[in-house]
């Protein structure tokens, strides 16, 4: 099987590449089950890449059902040093409009029925996790944005991504909330792939695709499915060029992340201490310090 440095999680609309070429279908089984779906091999514009549909191929998983872990663990045990997202959500501002581009790089957590950590059982960690999103990554996101010159898109570096747990969308009174709190964008899923992400030392940044207006703004219909659909139809094919620019970049770039030693100095527990199951159970993510 290939190793690949690179991974790719396809939100809401992004279930395959067709750009991928020597594509070969892995179904990769993790101490915390099985991933979303089979991860796909295969290169894309001559770089190997991982790529996965979070919800699934066909979108069979709420946001709530999906295994964050084991959708991590499984791109961390084929050797991915990187991840890009890429997401639908929802414009919690007037100048970020359906059909933009945002690379954010702040999240606030709205979710209450997930795990986020693969630590526990006898081993405790602390990550840092101020700064959520590799600025080396994002910045290679943004820059394959505007070097995609994609029409009528305007890219926002920068911002705040609202993770709610779904999957009925927000209130008004929530979509307000959020707006008060100056965050910028809103969807259900990239939280607990940050925090599981940073802690496996995979660095992670998001291309979110701007599909609606929530539901907070005066002019525009309250975000339906079928609005969120329409627009990712028309952004798939914008989506997937950026992405063949992004991983273009990040291979002749590799650049060297926080997230790369993330777990440095956050393991509270002595190693000869934790559990032998646990250290199995860790084993993928653990190896550099066991
Ligand atoms: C189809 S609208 C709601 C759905 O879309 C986003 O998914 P993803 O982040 O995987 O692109 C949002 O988070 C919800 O899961
Ligand atoms: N308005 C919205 N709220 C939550 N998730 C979304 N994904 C796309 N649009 C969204």
């Amino acid at each position: 099987m290939a190793e690949t440095k690179i991974g790719i999680i396809g939100g809401s609309g992004l279930y395959k590449m067709d750009a991928l070429k020597e594509v070969e279908e892995v179904q990769i089984d993790t101490p915390f089950g099985l991933p979303s779906d089979a991860l796909i091999l295969g290169k894309l514009d001559g770089t190997q890449v991982t790529f996965l549909a979070r919800h699934g191929r066909n979108h069979t998983l709420l946001p709530t059902e999906l295994p964050f872990r084991a959708n991590i663990y499984a791109m961390k045990k084929l050797g991915v040093d990187y991840i890009i997202s890429a997401s639908a959500v929802g414009s919690l501002k007037e100048e970020v409009k359906p059909l933009d581009m945002v690379v954010p790089d702040q999240f606030i957590d709205r979710t209450r029925n997930r795990v986020s950590t693969f630590f526990g059982e006898g081993i405790v960690a602390h990550i840092t996790f101020g700064d959520p999103v590799c600025q080396h990554l994002a910045k290679i996101v943004s820059d394959s944005i505007t070097a995609s010159n994609l029409a009528d898109v305007t890219l926002h570096s920068g911002g705040t991504y609202v993770c709610m747990e779904g999957p009925a969308f927000s209130t008004k009174a929530e979509s307000n909330l959020y707006r008060s709190w100056g965050a910028t964008v809103i969807g259900m899923t990239n939280l607990q792939e940050a925090k599981l992400a940073r802690e496996a030392e995979i660095a992670y940044a998001t291309m979110a695709l701007v599909t609606d207006y929530d539901c907070w703004h005066p002019d525009h219909d309250s975000v339906t499915v079928e609005m969120v659909v329409a627009n990712l139809q028309r952004n798939a094919v914008n989506a997937q060029k950026v992405i063949t620019e992004a991983v273009r970049r990040l291979s002749e770039e590799a650049p060297i992340s926080e997230a790369h030693s993330a777990l440095k100095y956050a393991i509270l527990t002595s190693l000869d201490k934790v559990p032998d199951a646990t250290k199995q159970k860790l084993e993928v993510i653990l190896k550099k310090y066991v």
